[in-house]
């Protein structure tokens, strides 16, 4: 019994041995996989997790409001009138009339338009309208460009940008081969349209109207400007840049983010030397921006990134001293 009870007891003195062993052990090494100074105030995992959370999502909303103040201090805030995804019947924004524009276009009566603004349509120009005035501008500009980012071709006068000048496009037998009387058809239709819708947004009248200089077809890449003509990214007033504009519209030909990157039409609104607000319309073939000429739409065109930017200008004025004749077929 007795060697029994000593046999118990060494039993029982070996399994508190080893239940301090394993004891020690756990507290040098700290819980499996922590160290052992961690193990002093170790706090629980839910409780890290949660400050870990908390510095994550303090520091998510200070990165957001530092984002924020360094956007609307540089660019003022952006608002789109325009996506290129859009199929718009019609939007537009109106406001009022900067006032030497009114002061001036109030001479011309029917002409004075109900308010100021910027309007757009994807519904004016139909896919196949848009294809052949494309056509035209890529056969013509083909013909000379610039070796800088922008050329133009101005059907009326004939002006066609040649590597870093002009030339009259009419002076070249190729030009014969730039559009038929068929095509010229379609650039007469479409600028009827453009002149019938300003006539309706504005509430002026259609015959108080007329197509003025210059009117062209542009094309825009991202090439190292060589002149000044090629810098067509500076903020301006149309007024201001062609004397003779009241309203200006412009017809899209290729698309944004599809053939071509940057290249957005932007308006700056708010005070000139600080625009508060950017309003951008995404170009989309066949999409018609329409707007007044006046300091109240002072805008400018990104600079494009990469591909190829087509567009018409098609420009009018309510000084018919100011008016400018269609095209005509070249004679063979
Ligand atoms: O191409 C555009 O979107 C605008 C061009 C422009 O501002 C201009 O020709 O005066
Ligand atoms: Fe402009």
């Amino acid at each position: 019994m007795a060697v029994s009870n000593k046999k118990n007891s060494s039993k029982h003195q070996d399994k508190e041995k080893e239940k301090l062993e394993k004891l020690f052990s756990e507290n040098a090494n700290g819980v499996r996989g922590q160290s052992p100074e961690g193990n002093k105030f170790k706090k629980p995992e839910s409780i890290k997790n949660i400050s870990r959370h908390r510095i994550w999502s303090r520091f998510v909303v200070i990165l957001g409001v530092i984002v924020y103040i360094w956007y609307t201090a540089k660019d003022g805030k952006e608002t789109s009138l325009a996506k290129q995804k859009e199929v718009l019947q019609q939007r537009g924004q109106s406001f009022p009339c900067d006032n030497e524009y009114l002061e001036e276009i109030e001479s011309f009566s029917g002409c004075v338009p109900a308010k100021c603004g910027r309007h757009v349509s994807d519904k004016l120009v139909t896919a196949n309208e848009a294809d052949v005035l494309l056509k035209i501008a890529q056969r013509g500009i083909s013909l000379g460009g610039s070796d800088g980012g922008a050329s133009i071709l101005d059907l009326h006068s004939g002006a066609l940008s040649y590597g870093q000048k002009f030339i009259n496009i009419y002076s070249l037998e190729e030009s014969k081969k730039i559009f038929n009387a068929a095509d010229l058809t379609v650039y007469k239709v479409v600028k009827s349209k453009i002149q019938h819708a300003i006539a309706e947004i504005f509430q002026i009248d259609f015959d108080s109207l007329h197509l003025t200089h210059p009117t062209f077809f542009s094309r825009l890449t991202n090439l190292e400007p060589k002149t000044e003509h090629d810098e067509y990214w500076h903020v301006h007033v149309d007024k201001v840049t062609y004397e003779s504009f009241h309203y200006t519209s412009l017809l899209y030909l290729t698309d944004y983010g599809i053939d071509f990157d940057g290249g957005r039409l932007i308006f700056l609104d708010g005070p000139i030397e600080k625009p508060t607000n950017n309003v951008t319309l995404e170009p989309r073939k066949g999409r018609v921006s329409m707007f007044t000429s006046g300091a109240e739409n002072v805008h400018r065109v990104e600079k494009v990134t990469k591909g190829t930017r087509y567009a018409i200008t098609v420009s009018f004025t309510c000084d018919v001293s100011k008016a400018i004749k269609d095209p005509s077929v070249p004679k063979s």
